[in-house]
């Protein structure tokens, strides 16, 4: 028995999965929303569908491995024409907040190389100011402590991700830190400014990158373009 979100999450995937056509090369983003985008995947190639996807995860990669949706990779394909991910938080612009799954980086190359970014949200993440999640940025090990104090002079006390106690690594073998902006009200300016700090490989703001959200909302389905 689900939950009612994971319900939800369940809704908005197989939705999803729906625009996907023959021929598609398919950006597979991460998480558990995604779960149920990449298992309706498999049961329509499985019904003819021909596609290649490109995972943005080693959990994704196995999933998609278990469902059996075809996977391919940048070698030999440098545009996809759709991407489809999760979300930590959505605001009114459909600017976002991502990397609760610390899978930002390999997210924001597949969303950046799609004609196409379609995000599968339930309607608790959606928001009018970005930043009551905390900010998963991405940064190389080597002197992470100078660069978490770097970010912090932007507003925020970062809290390097860890897993079962040890410091969590990266599919990239780099570092996570959280940082609790509470509110961010130009999300364009702090990704910049987090940005040009050495050390940090990719934030998880993703700012103008979204072109439809689909959010389940109870018995509906919204789209927001
Ligand atoms: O950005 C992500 C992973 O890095 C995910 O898309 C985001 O965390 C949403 O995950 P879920 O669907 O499990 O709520």
């Amino acid at each position: 028995m689900l939950s009612e979100q994971d319900r939800m999450k369940k809704i908005v995937g197989e939705e999803a999965a729906a625009f996907v056509k023959d021929g598609m090369k398919v950006g597979l983003g991460s998480g558990s929303t995604v779960y149920w985008m990449i298992r309706k995947l498999g049961e329509l190639v499985e019904n003819g569908l021909k596609i290649e996807g490109i995972p943005s995860s080693t959990q994704t990669e196995n999933w998609a491995h278990e469902f059996g949706v075809p996977l391919t990779d940048f070698s030999k394909v440098n545009k996809l024409d759709i991407t489809i991910d999760g979300a930590d938080e959505v605001d009114e612009n459909l600017h976002m907040i991502k990397g609760g799954g610390a899978a930002l980086f390999r997210e924001k190359i597949i969303a950046q190389a799609a004609k196409e970014l379609i995000i599968i949200v339930d309607a608790s993440k959606m928001v009018t100011n970005l930043g009551k999640y905390p900010l998963p940025v991405e940064i190389l090990p080597f002197a992470w402590e100078r660069t978490a104090n770097e970010i912090s002079k932007l507003g925020c006390v970062p809290k390097l991700r860890k897993k079962d106690a040890e410091i969590l690594i990266s599919d990239n073998g780099n570092y996570i830190l959280d940082c609790p902006f509470n509110v961010i009200t130009d999300p364009t300016n702090l990704n910049e400014e987090i940005k040009r700090i050495v050390g940090v490989v990719e934030t998880g703001l993703f700012i103008g990158m979204a072109t439809r959200i689909i959010v389940g909302d109870g018995e509906n389905i919204n789209i927001v373009e």
